[in-house]
């Protein structure tokens, strides 16, 4: 799958996932705000502190009143720094509890989201959730205050005529300025911000390929080649990252600049005023400290624009991971307290996405509840894709997948598969222990129904051994353990509670002739009155099957008793 259609889908949506949790957090906001508002004010204090000292203590040597107004102006400044404290306090709280939220549905969306659907590889999944980080920067960013303090700057400018006249025209020609040269370069950093995304999202795919698959990497010699779209991966991310900068840096330097040129405005004017006696220095003093006050917020504004860029990026794409569709169906799904095993497929066609040809097709097929199966074919065949379907994992274009009468795309998918012990042909394990790998979070397998399957499965043979062997944490998600082994663990996580329906997709491909045999005698009297479809290449697995299915390029070949399927495959081939 490539990154791009991710990137060309993304659109600008009022985004649920995003504004109901900072509904759910407008009281620690507000908070925010009254702490930012109050900070606004004792600013304006220190100024007038300073007019009153040049206009009032120094020409009449009154260090008493220096006294009161430097204990007044302490009290201020203590304040001063606790609000200022509580702000990035409240601020951080706000951020972590959106952060949380967000990244939950998030989650619960990519654990739902049709596989069908899925937006971009592994890696640019990967990439996406990362942009939460984004979003969580953003949210839990001092800057984000900076929108509280643009209101203040009409207060500070109008501070700043009452006590110094003119003086407050130098910021004022300054703040179109500002304001400009943000809104001319937001365009292009909205534009770079999702170059640097997508480039990002091209980087973290290679990371993920190769991290993922490090040992075939390196026995294959795939590392040159990877090395080198690491590297031109790399290079743009590091280029568009610059030009991003860059650009962000602009509004942020002329609005620097702006100060600068308004402060020395407001002096060379005020030197004019204090010669004609229109103003005090005090007046001079204080409004050149306001100056800094009514363009502060604007530069932070900048600031906040370049951030806001990235995370509307971050927002848009998360938002196309959000649209893409769920498993289940639109309305209540179905919870069955129990299922009795019946499979039945009606003219069923399924084609993988972007795929030319299709993987299943005119696929009729009935399965009474406690009937074996076996599943024979060649490679590619469409036996796989079968079990995927019958699992939900993918729904049919046409045609209709039913399990117990109901089409399975009327039950939640979640409680469908607990009914149904699936081991597929990648046995991957997840990081924790063997307990963790066979139990999961399932409260109904408790200690001894876990031994029991792992007897079964052949995995009490080599864990059994070890002392706490089930409680070892597993290194690097089973990479300490065979092949074979890792089977093991998975046959056994399928068998665990004793579902109605087993889904094995080669169980024993990894094992040993001695090993599956052993398998088997164990298998036979467990599988026994329950469905299970069985894909495999190895006839030695048929002795736990009555019927076979043959498939053949999507299609069922052949369909009938264990036995006569054999005989007429082993006469085909004699033939
Ligand atoms: N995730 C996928 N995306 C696109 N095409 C796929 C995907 N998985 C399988 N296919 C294609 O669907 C067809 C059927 O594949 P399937 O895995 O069902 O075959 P199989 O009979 O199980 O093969 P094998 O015996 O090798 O496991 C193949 O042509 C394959 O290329």
């Amino acid at each position: 799958m490539t990154d791009q259609p991710l990137i060309a889908a993304a659109r600008q949506r009022f985004a649920p996932w995003l504004i109901e949790p900072m509904l759910r957090n407008r009281g620690t906001y507000i908070k925010v705000a009254a702490a930012a508002a109050m900070i606004n004010l004792f600013a304006m204090v220190s100024s007038l502190f300073t007019m009153t000292v040049y206009d009032r203590v120094i020409p009449n040597d009154a260090s008493s009143s220096l006294v009161g107004l430097s204990i007044g102006l302490a009290i201020v400044v203590i304040f001063d720094f606790v609000l200022r404290l509580l702000r990035v306090y409240f601020v951080d709280i706000a951020g972590a509890n959106i952060d949380y939220e967000v990244g939950d549905t998030l989650f619960a969306k990519l654990l739902s989201m049709r596989l069908d659907r899925r937006p971009g590889s592994t890696g640019t999944l990967t990439g996406l959730m990362r942009e939460l980080e984004t979003l969580r920067d953003f949210f839990a960013s001092a800057t984000l205050t900076a929108i509280i303090d643009v209101p203040f700057v009409i207060i500070t400018l109008a501070v700043m005529a009452m006590l110094g006249g003119i003086l407050v025209l130098p910021p004022l020609a300054m703040i179109p300025v500002v304001v400009v040269a943000g809104l001319i370069t937001n365009p292009a950093l909205d534009r770079l911000s999702a170059a640097s995304l997508g480039d990002g999202l091209r980087k973290q795919s290679v990371l993920v390929e190769t991290v993922g698959s490090l040992e075939t990497v390196k026995a294959i010699g795939a590392g040159g080649m990877l090395g080198a779209r690491w590297r031109s991966a790399l290079k743009s991310h590091a280029q568009s990252s610059l030009s991003q900068r860059l650009t962000a840096s602009i509004a942020m330097t002329v609005a620097n600049s702006a100060n600068i040129i308004a402060y020395c405005g407001i002096i060379i004017l005020g030197v004019g005023l204090i010669r004609d006696n229109s103003i005090t220095t005090g007046a001079l003093l204080a409004c050149s400290i306001l100056c800094g006050r009514a363009i502060a917020p604007l530069a932070q504004i900048a600031n906040l624009l370049a951030r806001l860029s990235a995370t509307r990026i971050a927002c848009r794409q998360i938002n196309t991971l959000m649209d893409t569709p769920s498993e289940g169906p639109a309305g209540e799904p179905l919870q069955p307290a129990q299922l009795l095993g019946a499979i039945e497929l009606r003219n069923v066609a399924f084609r993988y996405p972007r795929a030319a040809e299709k993987a299943l097709d005119q696929i009729s097929l009935s399965i009474a509840p406690g009937e074996r199966v076996g599943f024979l074919g060649r490679v590619g065949s469409g036996k796989s894709t079968l079990a995927r379907l019958i699992l939900g994992l993918y729904e049919p274009q046409e045609g209709v997948v039913m399990i117990d009468g109901t089409d399975v795309r009327q039950f939640d998918p979640g409680r469908l598969r607990r009914f149904i012990g699936a081991a597929m042909q990648d046995n991957v394990l997840i990081a924790g222990s063997v307990r963790d790998n066979i139990c999961l979070d399932r409260t109904d397998i408790d200690h001894d129904e876990m031994i029991r399957v792992a007897s079964l499965s052949g995995t009490h043979g080599f864990m059994g051994k070890i002392v706490n062997g089930y409680d070892l944490k597993l290194t690097d998600r089973g990479e300490g353990l065979s092949g074979g082994q890792r089977q093991s663990i998975s046959l056994a996580r399928a068998l665990a509670g004793r579902p109605p329906i087993l889904v094995f997709d080669e169980p024993s491909s990894a094992m040993d002739i001695q090993t599956e045999t052993d398998l088997i005698d164990r298998l036979q009297p467990e599988v026994e009155g329950r469905t299970i479809l069985l894909i495999t290449h190895r006839p030695s697995l048929l002795r736990l099957v009555d019927r076979i299915v043959v498939m053949e390029q999507g299609r069922i070949a052949a369909d009938g008793p264990r036995d006569i399927i054999l005989q007429r495959l082993t006469r085909g081939k004699a033939a």
